[in-house]
C-alpha cells in the first residue's frame, strides 16, 4: 500500500464511509456488531505538500513482517502475552481479531465506532485526529506456546527456539521475562503506539493475558544513529548488513527451518539495567575504552569517522566491540533505552536498555555473543540483565490470512 502523507484518521473515516469500505470483525466477543474501516485504493490522497514522514505507512502485509528491518521508529511497546484459552478456535479467533486491527491502524484506519450509544466504543479513540506514523507490529512466538500441550504444536518449534540459557552475571526477574507472544509495536508517535497495544490487550479478553510489558524510546536525528543513555551512538554496525543480501544472511531464517519460519527471524530480548549515575562519575577515557569507540563521533579506535572500517586488534581486549567482533558474527540490533521508577533506597534511577536484536540463528551468532560478553566485557561494571526472552517471528503475512496461520493450520 503506497504511503497517503497527511490523511488523517478521520478523512479515513469519511472517504471510507463515502466508498462503503468496511471489513467485518467478525466473532470477536465485543458484544457490538463491529465494522473497521479503512480507505479504498481509489480515494485520493490529500496534496503531497502536507508530507510528513511521521505520517507514512508501513504496511502490515508484507514478505516479512514489518519491525524487524524497518528503520527504527521513535516509541517502543514491547508486550508479552500469556495464552490463557485451552481452546485453539478460540486461540485462532483473537489471532484474527489481532491480524486485522493490525493492517487496518497500521493503514491509518480506525474501527468504526458503533452507533448505539448504550455500548462501549468499538475503538478506544485516541487515534482518531492521528496519523499512522509508521506504526509497525511484529509478532513472536516463545518456547512455551510450542510447549502448551492443548495446541499440539512441538512438532512445529522451529530449530533454535529456546528461553535465553541461565547466563553467570543474570539477576532476572521472572516477571519480565519469557511469555507466549510477543508483540513489538513500534510508531513514531507514542499515543499510535500505545493505541495498538491496549486494542491487542482488549481484543485478548478471556484467550490471552498481559505478562509483561515494556515501554522504550530511541530519539535521533533522522538518517543518524540514536544515541543510548551512556551517551553514545548504538546500531553503527548494522550498516555492516544494510542490503537484501545481508539480511538474508544475518536476518531472516533459511530453508533448514519449518516451512512457517522461511523468512521469518528470532528476536532476541534482554532487558538491561545501566547504571548511570555511576557512569557519569567515569572519565571519558574509560567511557571510550569500554566501548573501544569515541564518544562524540562514534569512530572505532584508530579511525575517524562512525562509519569506517577499522582493526579490532586496536580496542582494548575487554571493550564491548572488540568482544563482538571476536566472534566473528552479526546480528540485527533495534534497541530502545527506557527510564522508569527511582529507588528509594539510593535516589538512582532505574533506567537502561531494552535490547532487542533479530538473527536467524540464534545459536550460532546471538549466544555465543552474550556469552563472552559475560565473561569479559568491560561494561558488566556498569550494567545488569534483569529480563530476558527469545521469540520465533514467522515470516511475513499475505492478505486474507492470519498471524500464526501457518503454525496452527500448518
Ligand atoms: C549479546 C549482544 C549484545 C548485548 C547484550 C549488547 C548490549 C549493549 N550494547 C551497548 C552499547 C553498544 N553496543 C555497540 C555495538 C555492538 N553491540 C553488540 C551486541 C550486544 N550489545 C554488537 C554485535 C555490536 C556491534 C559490534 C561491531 O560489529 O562493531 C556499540 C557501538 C556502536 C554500534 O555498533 O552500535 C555500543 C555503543 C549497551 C549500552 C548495551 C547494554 C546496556
Ligand atoms: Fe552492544
Amino acid at each position: 500500500m503506497e504511503s497517503r502523507p497527511g490523511m488523517s484518521r478521520k478523512e479515513f473515516l469519511k472517504l471510507s464511509a463515502a466508498a462503503g469500505a468496511g471489513l467485518a470483525l467478525g466473532a470477536s466477543g465485543l458484544g457490538a456488531i463491529v465494522e473497521m474501516t479503512k480507505l479504498s485504493g481509489s480515494a485520493a490522497p490529500s496534496s503531497p505538500s502536507s508530507a510528513d514522514p511521521k505520517d507514512g505507512i508501513v504496511p502490515f502485509y508484507d514478505k516479512h513482517q514489518a519491525g524487524i528491518v524497518t528503520p527504527q521508529q521513535t516509541y517502543l511497546y514491547l508486550a508479552a502475552f500469556r495464552v490463557t484459552t485451552q481452546s485453539k478456535s478460540d486461540l485462532i479467533l483473537m489471532l484474527k481479531d489481532w491480524t486485522k486491527f493490525c493492517d487496518l491502524s497500521a493503514a491509518g484506519g480506525t474501527m468504526k465506532l458503533s452507533d448505539s450509544a448504550l455500548v462501549p466504543p468499538t475503538d478506544t479513540g485516541e487515534t482518531l485526529d492521528l496519523p499512522p506514523a509508521r506504526l509497525t507490529v511484529t509478532f513472536g512466538f516463545g518456547p512455551s506456546f510450542f510447549g502448551n500441550g492443548a495446541f499440539g504444536l512441538s512438532k512445529l518449534t522451529p530449530r533454535h527456539l529456546q528461553d535465553i540459557p541461565r547466563m553467570p552475571r543474570d539477576n532476572l526477574d521472572s516477571s519480565i521475562s519469557g511469555g507466549d507472544i510477543c508483540a513489538q509495536v513500534c510508531a513514531d508517535d507514542q499515543q499510535v503506539a500505545f493505541h495498538a497495544v491496549r486494542n491487542l490487550i482488549r481484543l485478548s479478553t478471556g484467550k490471552a493475558s498481559l505478562k509483561w510489558m515494556q515501554e522504550g524510546f530511541a530519539s535521533g536525528t533522522p538518517g543518524k544513529t540514536p544515541r543510548n543513555l551512556f551517551g553514545f551512538k548504538d546500531g553503527t554496525a548494522n550498516q555492516l548488513h544494510d542490503s537484501p543480501a545481508g539480511y538474508d544472511q544475518v536476518v531472516w531464517a533459511g530453508s533448514d527451518e519449518p516451512e512457517w519460519m522461511q523468512g521469518g527471524s528470532y528476536l532476541a530480548y534482554r532487558k538491561i539495567q545501566m547504571k548511570i549515575e555511576s557512569w557519569d562519575r567515569t572519565s571519558l577515557a574509560d567511557q571510550e575504552a569500554t566501548f573501544g569507540r569515541k564518544k562524540v563521533s562514534g569512530a572505532a579506535f584508530g579511525v575517524s569517522g562512525e562509519f569506517d572500517t577499522f582493526d579490532a586488534a586496536k580496542l582494548p581486549t575487554d571493550s564491548h566491540v572488540r568482544l563482538a567482533k571476536q566472534t566473528g558474527q552479526l546480528i540485527h540490533r533495534r534497541a530502545y533505552s527506557y527510564t522508569d521508577k527511582v529507588d528509594p533506597r539510593t535516589g538512582n534511577v532505574d533506567a537502561g536498555l531494552l535490547f532487542i536484536s533479530y538473527q536467524r540463528n540464534p545459536d550460532q551468532q546471538f549466544l555465543p555473543m552474550l556469552r563472552l560478553m559475560q565473561s569479559s566485557d568491560a561494561l558488566n561494571s556498569y550494567v545488569a540483565h534483569v529480563g530476558s526472552a527469545m521469540f520465533a517471528c514467522p515470516a511475513g503475512l499475505s492478505a486474507g490470512r492470519y498471524i500464526g496461520q501457518s503454525i496452527l493450520e500448518a
